[in-house]
């Protein structure tokens, strides 16, 4: 049985570790850890296979375990997600808005290469994703929209400088347009599907991101466009938030558990 570290023990993370516990994840969840020592051991509490909490999250990977799961935040990633590779693990992440960093990116990819190991992304909060890397080569436009309640927005880095107060907000409303790239550092929270569609895709300078504070929603929608010489994809995905983070589509933590499932189970593999 595959052994898993996990590094984030909040909305996604609790789920997974719940998903393994319970046998629908054919894994073994040996080590947590999460910056609140509160959040890591109510989560321990709720499992009937209790991991060991570590102290840092550096101590995950020094352990003997095959994959470490990120569910924690971009600084997480840019913190980690090296060493996990120089220690030989895999490594699956959540907060994919940390990879439009291209140093970031060129380092743990060259580094994957190296130690022969793999990072996974899960579609997280969108569909979609195998038809877009099928037509890569002849992408013309991609753009995704993307409308949550302003609960959803709200602590984003984005209203530190902005004059738009979420709490005024009485009709659907448009907060920011602009590249994936700026999106994904304004909204680091909320947004990190727009980071895979740019890695998917035409690059994050390229993918255009509009979001909309629309205070008579209870969804987290994402309404996707691609255009090229192979035609016109749209995807709209209407998504529940989960009931502790608003912010997190529930379609994110399924995305999560399936990934997870897939890479400890020997099985047929369905889709591109
Ligand atoms: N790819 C996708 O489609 C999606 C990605 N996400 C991303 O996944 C990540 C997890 O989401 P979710 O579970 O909903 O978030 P939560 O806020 O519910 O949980 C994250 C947990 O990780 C902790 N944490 C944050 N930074 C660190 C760190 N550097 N080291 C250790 N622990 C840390 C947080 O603690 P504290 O609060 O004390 O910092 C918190 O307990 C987020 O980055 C989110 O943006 C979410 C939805 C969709
Ligand atoms: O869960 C969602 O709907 C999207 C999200 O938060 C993200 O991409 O970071």
């Amino acid at each position: 049985m595959k052994r898993i570290g996990l590094l984030g023990c909040g909305a996604i993370g609790t789920q997974i570790a719940l998903a393994i516990d319970t046998g629908k994840i054919p894994g073994v969840l040996t080590h947590i850890y999460d910056n609140s020592k509160y959040a890591a051991t109510e989560l321990a509490s709720k499992l009937n296979n209790k991991p060991l909490i570590v102290e840092n999250s550096h101590l995950l990977s020094s352990n003997p375990i095959d994959i470490i799961v990120e569910a924690a935040s971009q600084d997480a990633v840019k913190d980690v997600a090296l060493s996990v590779l120089q220690n030989k693990r895999d490594l699956m992440i959540m907060s994919v808005g940390a990879l439009l960093d291209e140093s970031i990116y060129d380092v743990l990819s060259d580094a994957c290469n190296h130690f022969k190991k793999t990072i996974y992304l899960p579609s997280g909060a969108i569909a979609g994703l195998d038809g877009l890397k099928s037509v890569k080569d002849e992408l013309e436009s991609v753009s995704i929209t993307t409308t949550k309640h302003p609960r959803s927005l709200k602590g984003a880095k984005f209203f530190e400088t902005s004059d738009i107060n979420l709490d005024a907000i009485d009709s659907s409303t448009i907060i920011f347009e602009g590249t994936a790239k700026e999106a994904v550092s304004m909204f680091p929270a909320n947004i990190n599907v727009a980071a895979l569609l740019s890695l998917c895709g035409i690059g994050s300078e390229k993918t255009i991101v509009k979001i909309i504070a629309d205070p008579n929603t209870d969804k987290n929608t994402h309404h996707i466009e691609a255009k090229g010489k192979f035609g016109k994809m749209t995807f709209t995905i209407e998504n529940f938030p989960d009931p502790n983070n608003p912010k997190t589509s529930r379609l994110a933590i399924l995305s999560a558990i399936e990934t997870l499932r897939k890479y400890c189970s020997d099985d047929i593999q369905i889709g591109t």
